[in-house]
């Protein structure tokens, strides 16, 4: 009678499992072949796997990280904040060759894991050139209406909470949210209430989460404190595991290699098609083959895989004859601001709130100044873990009484494009982030806004015996919105992506996720990344099924 072995194939179903025991499937051959090999399993990898899996094309995901554990460590804010426990060990140069761990998130579903599933789309005049106090922001090779299409179906497979019809600077959507906005906890209303009377328009901040709140006993989502910045224990947060490549591995077409790091692209001796992905799993080479090859690993790292695929046909880097893998590398001017109040804040799931009245400017300044959007409710611990130095003498207890008080913003302006803020690799194969920040005058005159504002919102019905910001700008290890490596447009000469986001050198090279943005308005990123991948991948299906 045989026994079963340590080296036996992964166990069937066994009750105890959740849907899809099989998804640690695979044996994976040197030398397998597919149709596609998606590199990356995030908002871009992960959405695509999902779109292509019920075509019945041959898939394989490989992602150099693991399935995120689901462990009480999850909801922890001293292990997610301050021990790190879920960033990625790979340390970053910044331009002075001084060392710095970036917060990156190398697990199945990739930043996604850790995101705060603000769902926005850009403002359609984000998609032209638009004219900023520091410079210019330049326009999209296609417009918005373009991705329109894209945005609803990504908001559909995402589930986006909202409510059309009450953002100044809505674009033109061809349908409504595919569910009712996240009602707001009293204080957030009485916050709406206050910013109405001020003249403002705030309106429910677009979430993709799993929410029943008509049917709250039946809920996946349960409205935690514990979204935004964390990964969800419940799997009731949108992400691209839950919501990408979980139901992509139910059609048997689709595999998915974890822990499975690509090293390097080879060529053929044309230099116009990928013949061989090489790639390390628990440190053994293997390598595979795809008729079309995606990368789709960040922008950061999509432009270190081109940049350490250099050969004797592409001598800059894979796909770089123009010099422009790695440039102009975005993440936002966003900036933490906590405001307090006399009363405390009792909200959980603060997440709700958004304002874009400035988006574009105003009667005083003619330019974008960009977002303000609530972010989850802060505690004391999470407040440590985001200024450990400033808040190193503070007692966790008075760090948590100022938590109690704390509305928490999120301020967010747009990062010009600039060839010089660039991804570069060492010998070695590490990343170096050379950023110099740009268009600051926008994200000052939207810091003055609310600051002008916060009067109106908290002295107006109570007494407050004393306010307190505690506001820091997001250095560059905050990389969470990184994109624009790998720019998209029609000229190979100032892009690196046509505008089907396949290499304008490779024939059957595509990169989808952030870094084909061509500029980051003002907005969380990762919607568009889906949508992205779902007009790309409606291509791809057209290229190969013919
Ligand atoms: C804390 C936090 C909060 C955020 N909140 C929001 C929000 O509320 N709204 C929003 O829109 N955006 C938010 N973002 C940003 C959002 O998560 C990203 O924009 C989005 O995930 C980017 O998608 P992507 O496909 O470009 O990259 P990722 O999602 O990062 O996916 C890249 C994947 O590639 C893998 N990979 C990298 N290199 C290799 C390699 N060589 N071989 C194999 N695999 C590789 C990585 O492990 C990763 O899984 C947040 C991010 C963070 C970190």
């Amino acid at each position: 009678m045989s026994t079963p072995s340590s080296s036996a194939p992964v166990a069937g179903p066994s009750p105890f499992t959740s849907p899809l025991p099989q998804a640690e499937q695979l044996q994976v051959g040197h030398g397998a072949h597919f149709d596609v090999v998606i590199i990356g399993s995030g908002a871009g990898g992960g959405t695509l796997a999902r779109h292509l899996a019920p075509t019945g094309l041959k898939v394989l995901v490989l992602e150099r990280g693991d399935w995120l554990p689901q462990e009480p460590q999850n909801w922890d804010a001293e292990a997610v904040f301050q021990q790190n426990r879920y960033v990625s060990k790979d340390p970053w140069l910044d331009k002075h060759g001084k060392t710095f761990q970036p917060g990156s998130h190398y697990f199945v579903g990739g930043a996604t894991k850790m995101y705060g599933a603000a769902h926005f789309r850009l403002r359609q005049q984000d998609f032209e050139q638009l004219a900023h106090f520091d410079g210019t922001s330049p326009a999209w090779p296609l417009h918005y209406a373009d991705f329109e299409p894209w945005y609803q179906k990504a908001e559909e497979m995402y589930h986006v909470h909202g409510q059309r019809g009450e953002d100044p600077t809505e674009p033109p959507c061809s349908g409504p949210y595919p569910h009712p906005p996240v009602a707001h906890e009293p204080r957030m209303q009485q916050l709406v209430d206050d910013l109405r009377a001020a003249g403002l328009h705030p309106f429910h901040a677009p979430s993709g989460v799993q929410l029943d709140e008509a049917h709250m006993a039946f809920s996946r989502c349960r409205k935690c404190n514990c979204c935004d910045g964390f990964p969800c224990l419940v799997h009731a947060k949108s992400d691209a595991e839950v919501l990408g490549i979980r139901p992509a591995l139910s059609q048997p077409n689709v595999s998915l290699l974890t822990r499975a790091q690509v090293k390097r692209l080879i060529t053929d001796e044309s230099g116009r098609t990928v013949k061989a992905v090489e790639l390390e799993r628990d440190g053994e080479p293997l390598t595979v083959s795809g008729d079309v090859v995606v990368v789709s690993c960040g922008a950061a790292n999509s432009a270190r895989l081109l940049l350490l695929s250099a050969n004797d046909r592409h001598p800059r880097g894979l796909a770089n004859g123009s010099d422009q893998v790695g440039r102009h590398y975005m993440f936002h001017n966003s900036k933490a601001m906590v405001a307090l109040a006399h009363e405390p804040n009792r909200t959980i799931f603060q997440k709700t709130v958004s304002i874009n009245d400035w988006y574009l400017g105003d009667a005083d300044f003619d330019y974008p100044m960009g977002n303000i959007q609530m972010t989850g409710k802060t505690n004391g611990t999470i407040m440590k873990g985001y200024a450990p130095l400033e808040t190193f003498m503070m007692p966790g207890w008075s760090m948590d009484k100022i938590a109690e008080h704390a509305l928490d913003f999120w301020i967010s302006s747009e990062d010009l494009p600039d060839p010089n803020n660039r991804v570069t690799v060492t010998g070695s194969g590490q990343i170096q982030l050379s950023y110099t920040p740009n268009n600051l005058t926008a994200s000052a005159r939207l810091v003055s806004r609310l600051e002008g504002l916060l009067d109106r919102l908290y002295l107006r019905n109570h007494l407050v015996e004393r306010q307190f910001y505690i506001a820091n700008s997001m250095g560059i290890a905050a990389v969470g919105h990184q994109a624009g490596t790998c720019r998209f447009g029609s000229d190979p000469a100032t892009s690196v992506l046509d505008l089907n986001c396949k290499a304008h050198e490779v024939d059957n090279l595509y990169v989808v996720d952030t870094s084909f943005m061509p500029t980051i308005g003002a907005v969380n990123p990762s919607l568009t990344a889906i949508a992205n991948a779902l007009r790309v991948g409606t291509h791809l299906v057209e290229r190969l099924r013919g």
